[in-house]
C-alpha cells in the first residue's frame, strides 16, 4: 500500500480559497482514508501555515467542513484547515460488537490501540501526529506550523496530542473537550477496549494527568458551553480547571459559555475567536 499518493475526490471555491477532500492509502491505520482541507488564497504562492481539526463521536471529516464556518476566517487569517476523519474505516475494520457511535468507527478517540482486533487499524494518534502531517505537508503548499484544536472526543484528542508533542505545534484549543477520560463512561469504555484493563496504559491518554505532570506548555484555549449535555459528566471540565491551576505561569484559558450546547452551533459562534488565537501563535 503506498501512502504518497493523494487523490482528489472533490474541490470547491470557498471565500476565495479551496476546499478540497482527498483520499489516500493510510499506512498506519491500513485502510484507504478522506480527510478535508481548506486552503486559503494565499496558498497559491507561498506555504501556509494549518490548524488540524479533530473532530467528535459520529463525525467524519465533513461535519466541521459544512457545519461550523470555519473557512471564512481562516482564508481572512491565510491559514490552511486539516480536517481528518475520526477512524479507520472500510471493509475489514472492527468496529463496536453493537456498532454502537461511542466505540469504534467513528470512534477512534485519537490513540494507538494495543488490544485485538481493534490493534491493527486503530492508530489514531500515531495518523494524526506523524503519517498525515508528513501526507500533506509533502503534497500541499503548507509549512511545518502546526496548531491543533478539536471537539468532544476531538478535543480530547487536541490536548493529549498537544500537551504530549509541543515542539509540533504553536498552540492547542478544543471546544466541549472530553478533560478526564480515565474516569468518564466514554472514556472508560474506549480506553478499555483499545487498550485493555490496565489503566496505567490510559494516563497517556488522559489531558488532566497530562497538563498535572507537564513540563513544557503551549498556550492553550478551551470552550464549554454550560446547556452541554454531556457536561458535566462525560466531559469533566474541572478536572482540567484544577489541573491548569496548578501551572499558574502557563497560558491557559477555559471559558465557560453561558447556554450554550454541545452543537455545531455552539462551534460555529466561537471558532474565530479560535482560528484567532492560533493565527496570533502560527504567525509569530
Ligand atoms: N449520537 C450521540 C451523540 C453524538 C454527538 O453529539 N456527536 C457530536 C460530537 S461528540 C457531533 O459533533 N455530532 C455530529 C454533528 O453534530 O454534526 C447521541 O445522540 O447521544
Amino acid at each position: 500500500m503506498s501512502q504518497d499518493i493523494l487523490t482528489k475526490v472533490s474541490e470547491h471555491l470557498v471565500f476565495g480559497g479551496k476546499q478540497i477532500r482527498y483520499e489516500h492509502s493510510s499506512n498506519t491505520l491500513n485502510c484507504k482514508m478522506q480527510f478535508s482541507v481548506f486552503l486559503p488564497a494565499e496558498a497559491e504562492t507561498a506555504k501556509v501555515p494549518a490548524v488540524y481539526w479533530l473532530s467528535g463521536l459520529t463525525c467524519n471529516d465533513e461535519n466541521f467542513s459544512s457545519k461550523a464556518g470555519a473557512q471564512r476566517i481562516a482564508a481572512e487569517l491565510g491559514i490552511a484547515l486539516i480536517i481528518p476523519d475520526t477512524s479507520p474505516r472500510g471493509e475489514g475494520v472492527a468496529d463496536d460488537e453493537n456498532a454502537a457511535y461511542d466505540f469504534g468507527l467513528g470512534a477512534g478517540f485519537y490513540v494507538n490501540a494495543t488490544q485485538a482486533p481493534f490493534a491493527k487499524n486503530y492508530q489514531m494518534y500515531d495518523y494524526i501526529l506523524n503519517e498525515l502531517p508528513q501526507l500533506v505537508e509533502a503534497q500541499l503548499p503548507l509549512s511545518d506550523k502546526r496548531a491543533i484544536s478539536g471537539h468532544s472526543m476531538g478535543g480530547h484528542g487536541a490536548l493529549v496530542i498537544g500537551l504530549r508533542n509541543t515542539e509540533r505545534y504553536s498552540s492547542i484549543s478544543a471546544f466541549s473537550p472530553i478533560c478526564n477520560p480515565i474516569n468518564a463512561a466514554w472514556g472508560i469504555k474506549a480506553l478499555t477496549g483499545f487498550l485493555g484493563e490496565d489503566k496505567q496504559q490510559w494516563q497517556q491518554y488522559d489531558a488532566s494527568l497530562l497538563l498535572t505532570e507537564a513540563k513544557t506548555l503551549l498556550p492553550i484555549l478551551v470552550d464549554q458551553g454550560t446547556a452541554d449535555n454531556f457536561f458535566p459528566d462525560q466531559l469533566r471540565t474541572e478536572t482540567l480547571i484544577t489541573a491548569a491551576k496548578q501551572h499558574e505561569q502557563a497560558d491557559i484559558e477555559i471559558r465557560y459559555q453561558e447556554g450554550y450546547d454541545h452543537s455545531y452551533y455552539f462551534i460555529s459562534s466561537f471558532i474565530e475567536s479560535h482560528l484567532r488565537f492560533h493565527a496570533k501563535h502560527l504567525k509569530t
